[in-house]
């Protein structure tokens, strides 16, 4: 396998392969196709273009891979973004996506955040308490702005995913119990600097099954006649992201977009309100791999052990949540085997597959963990004092390094020494 343009979850002829990226930079390193990522954001973008009001706005969901190259590509495309902190809105505005198409969704906004919000002048915060529509309006009031905001609905779903990237459910901590959305708009409609004109769920992440995102965006669509009916004023409606991506070829794929989007069409035919998409697994997931180098092979009592450079602090999925990621050998190996594949790190958990049928490889050998362009590089962590590991992007035959490595020198210099030592 020595190219690297990924569409439906294979590699694809790409002109610069992933072993001479690997000599050049070392390993690990992500790698990430800017032609894939603009693939898939199309893809997307076309699916659900002239839904609602004809006019709809797909924000990235930048949680799943902030990297500046990553969102600039997306804001040439038109993309706006979905941000969930003030480290986030700087990403995104960094990488040139206008204030204009940035929502701001969370739990926990900080006042600090949401002043940065207002300042950017950003399109809408998707408020997610009643705590929070008050310390929204004193804020906008003291900056003397008005504010447009959506109510983040809890709709009490189960969306039929992992329990750790499930958002929708009744005891979830996310949205306002979408029965008290009444009373949530007259708490907004109360603060003078704050216009409610919004709805806005997300239920979860990694979705297989429609129909909770169905039933979601239904009860966003009756809410908000029922709200219209009480006298505000819709505009927008959320439809928030969560679109599945296939990890694995033995396992039926998820729905693609275009499914996805014929289910909105269905439910939202007569809607007049912009719709607002926020997919982030979907347009980088299978846009990326984790390129890693074989340290070497051990023999456990029974168990035959194949350990990398890579590591748990670098991809945490599979320990997070038992997450899957096909591994492939960069150079095609004929012989196959069943190996448990381990990073360096000193916990079990650092596993990233267990008794695997994979190609057989040898120390020096380099492998690629697949789909791991979202929420990979941007969990990551210096667990064990590893180094944050480089980011590349190939665009045809260019690649350049998009986030330089974190030198363990680096680190230390970071150290600030306490005064007394
Ligand atoms: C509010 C919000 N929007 C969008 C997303 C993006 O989800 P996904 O990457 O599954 O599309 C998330 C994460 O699940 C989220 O919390
Ligand atoms: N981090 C999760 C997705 C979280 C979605 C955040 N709302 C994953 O890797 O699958």
């Amino acid at each position: 396998m020595d190219h690297f343009e990924i569409r439906d979850g294979v590699m694809h002829a790409e002109k610069i392969s992933l072993e001479t990226l690997a000599a050049a930079v070392g390993t690990p390193f992500y790698c990430y196709s800017s032609a894939t990522i603009e693939r898939h954001y199309n893809v997307f973008a076309a699916a659900v273009a002239g839904l609602g009001d004809g006019n709809p706005l797909v924000a990235f969901a930048v949680k799943a891979n902030p990297n500046l190259s990553v969102l600039a590509t997306l804001a040439h495309l038109g993309a706006g973004a979905d941000v969930v902190s003030s480290g986030e809105l700087a990403r995104a505005l960094a990488a040139g996506i206008p204030a204009d198409r940035i929502v701001f969704s969370g739990v926990g906004k900080q006042a600090h955040e949401l002043a940065a919000g207002i300042e950017a002048g950003i399109l809408q915060f998707n408020v997610e308490s009643e705590a929070e529509i008050v310390m929204l309006g004193e804020i906008a009031a003291q900056l003397g702005k008005i504010v447009e905001i959506a109510i983040r609905i809890n709709p009490a779903v189960d969306p039929k995913t992992h329990g750790k990237i499930s958002t929708g459910g009744a005891d979830a901590k996310f949205g306002i119990p979408w029965d008290r959305v009444p009373a949530a708009f007259a708490l907004a409609a109360a603060q003078t600097n704050l216009r409610a004109i919004g709805l806005a769920a997300h239920i979860g992440s990694q979705l297989t099954d429609l129909s909770p995102v169905e039933h979601t965006i239904r009860r966003l669509g009756d809410l908000a006649q029922q709200m219209e009916a009480a006298g505000h004023t819709i505009t927008r409606i959320d439809c928030g992201g969560g679109l599945g991506v296939p990890y694995r070829n033995d396992v039926p794929a998820p729905p693609s977009p275009a499914h996805y989007a014929a289910m909105v069409a269905r439910v939202t035919t007569g809607w007049k309100w912009r719709l607002i998409f926020e997919p982030g697994r979907m347009i980088v997931g299978n846009a990326g791999v984790l390129v890693s180098t074989v340290i070497l092979t051990k023999e456990g009592a029974s168990k035959h052990f194949v350990v990398v450079d890579a590591a748990m602090n670098d991809l945490l999925r599979p320990s997070l949540y038992n997450a899957w990621h096909d591994i492939k050998a960069i150079r095609p190996q004929e012989t196959r085997v069943v190996a448990t594949v381990v990073g360096p790190i000193c916990e079990t958990g650092d596993t990233f597959a267990e008794d695997r049928d994979i190609e057989a490889v040898t120390a020096g050998d380099r492998i690629a963990f697949m789909t791991a362009g979202a929420y990979g590089a941007t969990m990551a962590s210096t667990y064990n004092s590893r180094p944050l590991v480089p980011e590349v992007m190939v665009h045809g035959d260019l690649w350049s390094i998009v986030s330089e490595r974190n030198q363990p020198a680096a680190m230390l210099a970071l150290d600030n020494r306490a005064p007394w030592l």
